[in-house]
């Protein structure tokens, strides 16, 4: 009997990160059983409320137990921990499956909101992943008459590429999605690692991870960009005694379970980029923005419309979850979202597309108990020795020609059983095949860290950072584009870097053009590295040095985190929190100064890729950040008072624009998908207004000043003066300026130190200056 189930759809906000702490975030988050209301920080009495099947209040009333997991802080707290997660949601999972019903979890929003913590987890705060693979194996161990077959696979979906997270082998332009009558969309060539235990799972899972990182920097691209699928089938196997022993063997149940760990939300559409040209453009993630028109045309689908198409096909993600969102599965998703002011347009898109999804629970998915094809293939087989044996039994022994059939039937029916039997013991020796390959692997990670010093890779993602070992064994070590040495980084040269370990001993040397920074400071020669030096490779590689077991104490390093790195990066060059100057009566740094710095260390890496593939393309770009000073009250009401933006300078024609962070962020993805398809082999010729790194509508040539003096409500801030030289080699000025509006009383709003320019002394002045309009705020 076919059981009749619906999507089921929770949220959970998560605690306020340091960074949205040091920049004095305010929550905009309340909730109230299963209702979820957020309040617009601009417009303090306008609120949205949602209401999803769950709620979960993961923000405060919480404090960390002697394990260091997060539990309530009394019986009146609200906080909902990772336990209360899973008893809702993973429970309902491992039911499912135990009855043989296929299941699919998904969780959905903006990077840094919360995904993978309740899919995945930190430390002892396991996610709902981990802690449904314990609980599968429990029953399991104490059952008999009965065979539990698990297989585990873990795949990542980026740009459109399947990369199979358990395999080594890299396969050029991924893994094929192709299609079957009776599986449906299926992964050709994935690898399905027969588990029977949750350690092994667990290993697994760290190799999948290792792989998610080498390809993430192999592709530059952080995790949040990719969306992480994790398959568990699972299939229970019962014996009865029988009168022939091979066909003892009963499957009873199959369940395939799902896991998805979808990519940050927000680069469906880079938000505040809006104005952009190129954003519509971007298939930055066609598998997300697919999930959302899938979803819509469910969710119209279910309140009566007539849908032509549902588009599962338009992208990898909606052909492997087809079965799950409009058929054969229970599906659960996970909105997650930050409580901080400064993600309100995110996180409401976030509830909004959570709102379409619950609408979609009409669907009424048609969950269905499976059979696997080995299954039925098996019951074939014994389907037809049942028909060859009552035919053997309806023979007599007299005559030669029945004597002749009975030798044939007795032949085909011991072909059979043969088949059967070799089906069957696949199960097994895959299991202690899969079992060698793993204790193989640990054993020899194991001996190496004991004795050989190492490199750890350091990601922005923490759940990917210093999961990768690069051993420097006695020798030297070259770090280059070779995917032998298996670091293959974007910006990394085919020759990088020589690291030797000689001595008792660790240099590295650089090779010509390989950028190369330790502790901050950029090296050109053989330098020798201490245990727990921080080493950039080319843009973006970060490392933390490990040095000979001998010089290892216990020291904490989680402290050197990604952010340490672009930290001490930003003050070897001259920028700090001090250098923003504005701090409050306390004499500490303003909010808003420590909110700038976060965004200035978050954009520096990506700045530096922008610049490398500028290099490698040969645009003659140079991109560079800026802390832009804003008027104190501006037009948008923003009560920031300085601002990261990107200045993009064209170093043949010395033309200039700036974009936003937002903005910037969007051209960079898509200056992403040109330099991999510059990397694949293809024609990277694009015209100017299809180039991602050009800008021409931002630049506004004024041949002559004089148009400003149509309106004087709008004054001009000198923001900066470059002295070029023109074509003709003449000493020329190109000035950005902001223009905002004046206030009414004529006076300007800006800080002391701004060099106020007024457009009638520019009219005096524009024969001598090319002006570059670079923002027109208000206007
Ligand atoms: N419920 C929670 N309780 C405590 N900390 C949390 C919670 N949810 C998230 N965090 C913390 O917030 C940070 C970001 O969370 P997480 O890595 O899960 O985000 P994400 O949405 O998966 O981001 P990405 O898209 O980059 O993978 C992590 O440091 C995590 O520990």
């Amino acid at each position: 009997m076919p059981s009749i189930d619906s999507v089921k759809v929770a949220v959970r906000v998560r605690p306020f990160s340091q960074r949205e702490k040091d920049a004095g975030s305010r929550c905009v988050i309340s909730m109230n059983s299963s209702s979820t209301s957020v309040y617009d920080p601009k417009n303090p009495g306008h609120m949205k409320t949602f209401t999803f099947d769950l709620a979960y209040w993961s923000h405060s009333e919480f404090l960390k137990d002697k394990d260091g997991m997060l539990v309530s802080a009394g019986s009146n707290s609200r906080y909902a921990g990772q336990r209360e997660v899973f008893r809702d949601l993973g429970q309902g999972v491992l039911d499912n499956a135990w009855q043989g019903y296929n299941a699919t979890l998904l969780a959905y929003g903006q990077t840094g909101s919360g995904k993978s913590y309740s899919m995945i987890g930190y430390g002892a705060n396991r996610g709902i992943i981990p802690v449904v693979c314990e609980e599968l194996f429990k029953p399991i161990q104490n059952q008999e008459n009965k065979q539990y077959q698990v297989t585990f696979s873990m795949l990542e979906i980026y740009n459109e590429q399947v990369i199979d997270l358990l395999s080594e082998t890299k396969k050029p332009g991924g893994l094929k999605v192709r299609e079957d009558q009776q599986q449906g969309f299926y992964v050709d060539g994935l690898k399905l690692v027969p588990c029977d235990s949750y350690a092994q799972i667990e290993r697994l899972m760290e190799q999948g991870t290792k792989i998610r990182t080498t390809a993430s920097t192999s592709m530059n691209a952080t995790s949040s960009r990719s969306h992480m699928v994790i398959t568990i089938q699972f299939k229970q196997v019962q014996y009865e005694e029988t009168l022939f022993p091979l066909f003892n063997e009963d499957i009873t149940k199959q369940s395939i379970i799902n896991l998805v760990d979808l990519a940050g939300s927000e680069r469906q559409k880079s938000s505040g980029s809006e104005g952009d040209r190129l954003r519509e453009g971007t298939r930055v993630n066609l598998s997300l923005t697919t999930l959302g028109n899938v979803i819509s045309a469910l969710a119209e689908v279910a309140m009566g419309k007539k849908v032509l198409h549902i588009p599962y096909r338009d992208s990898v993600l909606t052909k492997l979850l087809q079965s799950a969102l409009g058929g054969n599965s229970r599906t659960i998703m996970i909105a997650a979202i930050s409580p901080a002011d400064i993600c309100y347009e995110e996180t409401l898109s976030t509830l909004r597309y959570a709102e379409r999804c619950k609408r979609t629970k009409k669907i009424k998915n048609k969950a269905v108990i499976n059979a696997s094809p080995m299954e039925k293939h098996i019951m074939e087989l014994k389907a037809e020795n049942d028909k060859l044996l009552s035919r053997l039994t309806g023979l007599g022994n007299s005559a030669k020609t029945v004597a002749d059939e009975t030798k044939e039937l007795r032949c085909l029916l011991a072909e059979n059983e043969l088949r059967i039997q070799a089906i069957q013991l696949t199960w097994g020796y895959r299991l202690e095949e899969a079992r060698k390959e793993w204790e193989q692997q640990y054993a020899a990670e194991s001996q190496m860290m004991e004795t050989f010093p190492y490199l750890l890779n350091i990601n922005e993602d923490p759940q990917l950072s210093a999961v990768l070992k690069h051993f420097i064994q006695d020798g030297t070590l070259l770090f280059s584009r070779d995917p032998i040495a298996s670091i293959l980084s974007f910006s990394i040269l085919d020759k990088h870097a020589t690291f030797s370990n000689s001595d008792g001993k660790v240099t590295i040397m650089p090779w010509e053009k390989g950028k190369v920074v330790v502790n901050g400071i950029p090296v050109t020669v053989k330098t020798k590295l201490q245990h727990m030096d921080r080493v950039i490779l080319g843009s973006n590689s970060a490392y933390l040095y490990v040095g000979f077991p001998a010089e290892r104490t216990n020291e904490d390093l989680s402290r050197y985190d990604y952010d340490f790195f672009q930290s001490e990066l930003a003050a070897a060059e001259g920028f700090s929190v001090d250098k923003l100057g504005v701090v409050n009566k306390d004499g500490k740094p303003d909010p808003s100064v420590l909110a700038v710095f976060h965004d200035y260390i978050k954009l520096m890496p990506l700045v530096a890729e922008a610049n490398q593939m500028s290099e490698e393309l040969k645009k003659e770009l140079k991109l560079e950040l800026k802390v832009k000073n804003l008027a104190l009250s501006d037009s948008r009401g923003y009560d920031l008072q300085k601002e990261v933006t990107v200045k993009v300078t064209n170093k043949k024609t010395s033309q200039v624009w700036v974009w936003s962070k937002a903005k910037f962020i969007n051209r960079k993805f898509l200056m992403e998908e040109l330099y991999q398809n510059f990397l694949d082999g293809a024609d990277v010729n694009v015209d100017q207004d299809s180039d991602p790194f050009w800008d021409p509508v931002e630049v506004i040539h004024l041949g002559s000043a004089h148009i400003w003096l149509q309106s004087l409500a709008y004054c001009m801030k000198l923001e900066e003066q470059t002295e070029v030289l023109n074509s003709e080699g003449m000493e020329e000025a190109i000035l950005l300026i902001n223009i905002v509006p004046c206030s009414s009383d004529g006076s300007r709003a800006f800080g002391e130190d701004d060099i106020v320019i007024d457009p009638l002394e520019l009219l005096g002045r524009r024969i001598d200056f090319q002006i570059h309009i670079l923002q027109c705020l208000g206007i």
